[in-house]
């Protein structure tokens, strides 16, 4: 049996349309399957719980973009016993793109019908306060954060998507946060024993997969299931170079250029001096002074 869970708004309201297509198919395949929708925001993490509080084995799709992929994730419980397939239907859907699957909604959904290979991924965990928040693809402090959180509010991600162009939503709010970014000072403490400090921090972020933002490849070197976070900081560099390293993070040359640090650990602690922006698979945190990053001691298998 197939739990799908799906968000009819996801892709700016898209979504509900994409699910008929796959409830033809599915219909038309005999798929036994079952379909929760989602009504409202952290709705799929409830979902996601109850489905997996029983602890007997269960397959659950998502069906959304890298928001829903947060959502579900934060919910899921007795990891070793849960089967995720994803189909991307978001505007960012970078989740689908760090592992290969297919962006294809059809597509998608053969592999997850048909495949017969899992890969055991990685989570991430985000600590603030004192609460957990667990995520698949990126979670970072900063001015990527900003971005993030301007998406959710300005109307451009919408617009942009009708036009099947969500990906430039990011460039523009990405513009339109840097010229109001203020970079100021982060202590950072990896691994317990190293200890950074930079002056003029842009962002700061523990990458699971390779991209965010739709594309971006910040840490082109992230893995999935090497036991360990890609972080990278982008600091104590002018504005204008900050925003000449922009275009290069689509093909990765980004990493040769100043003002970029990536790391590898598997704790990342970050104290800034002020309160900034914070995000999960792009998903908005409130301000926060004091974050850390780590890995969830259980992998997730993931249909490939
Ligand atoms: N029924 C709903 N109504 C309104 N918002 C919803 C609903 N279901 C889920 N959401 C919210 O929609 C947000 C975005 O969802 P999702 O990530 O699936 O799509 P997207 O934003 O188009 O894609 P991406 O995150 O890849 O850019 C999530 O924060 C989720 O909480």
């Amino acid at each position: 049996m197939y739990h799908f869970i799906a968000n009819p708004n996801a892709r700016s309201g898209q979504g509900l349309a994409l699910w008929e297509k796959i409830k033809l198919k599915l219909i038309a395949e005999h798929i036994d399957y079952q379909i929760h929708f989602t009504h409202h925001r952290h709705h799929a993490t409830e979902i996601a719980a109850e489905l997996t509080a029983s602890g007997d084995p269960v397959t659950i799709v998502v069906l959304g973009g890298d928001g829903s992929v947060d959502e579900v994730i934060c919910g899921l419980q007795n990891l070793s016993l849960v089967t995720l397939g994803y189909i991307p239907i978001g505007s960012g859907n970078d989740f689908g793109r760090g592992l290969a699957l297919p962006s294809d909604t059809m597509k998608a959904l053969d592999l997850v019908l048909h495949s017969e290979q899992t890969r055991k991924i990685n989570l991430g965990v985000l600590h603030y306060h004192d609460k957990v928040h667990r995520f698949a693809v990126s979670s970072g402090i900063g001015y990527d954060a900003a971005i993030c959180h301007q998406l959710c509010i300005s109307r451009v991600k919408v617009f942009f998507n009708r036009l099947g162009l969500g990906k430039l939503a990011y460039a523009a709010c990405s513009l339109y946060r840097l010229r109001r970014c203020q970079p100021d000072e982060m202590e950072i403490l990896l691994d317990d024993t190293k200890r950074l400090h930079f002056k003029r921090v842009f962002f700061a972020s523990a990458f699971n997969l390779p991209y965010e933002g739709g594309g971006c490849k910040f840490c082109p070197d992230a893995k999935p299931d090497d036991d360990l976070l890609d972080f990278i900081v982008i600091a104590n560099v002018p504005k204008i170079i900050a925003l000449a390293i922009l275009p290069t993070v689509f093909s990765g040359k980004h990493t040769r250029l100043p003002g970029v640090h990536i790391f590898r650990c598997k704790k990342a602690e970050v104290h800034s001096k002020i309160a900034l922006p914070v995000h999960s698979d792009g998903e908005p945190i409130y301000l926060q002074k004091d974050v850390s990053f780590s890995l969830e001691p259980e992998t997730l298998k993931i249909i490939t």
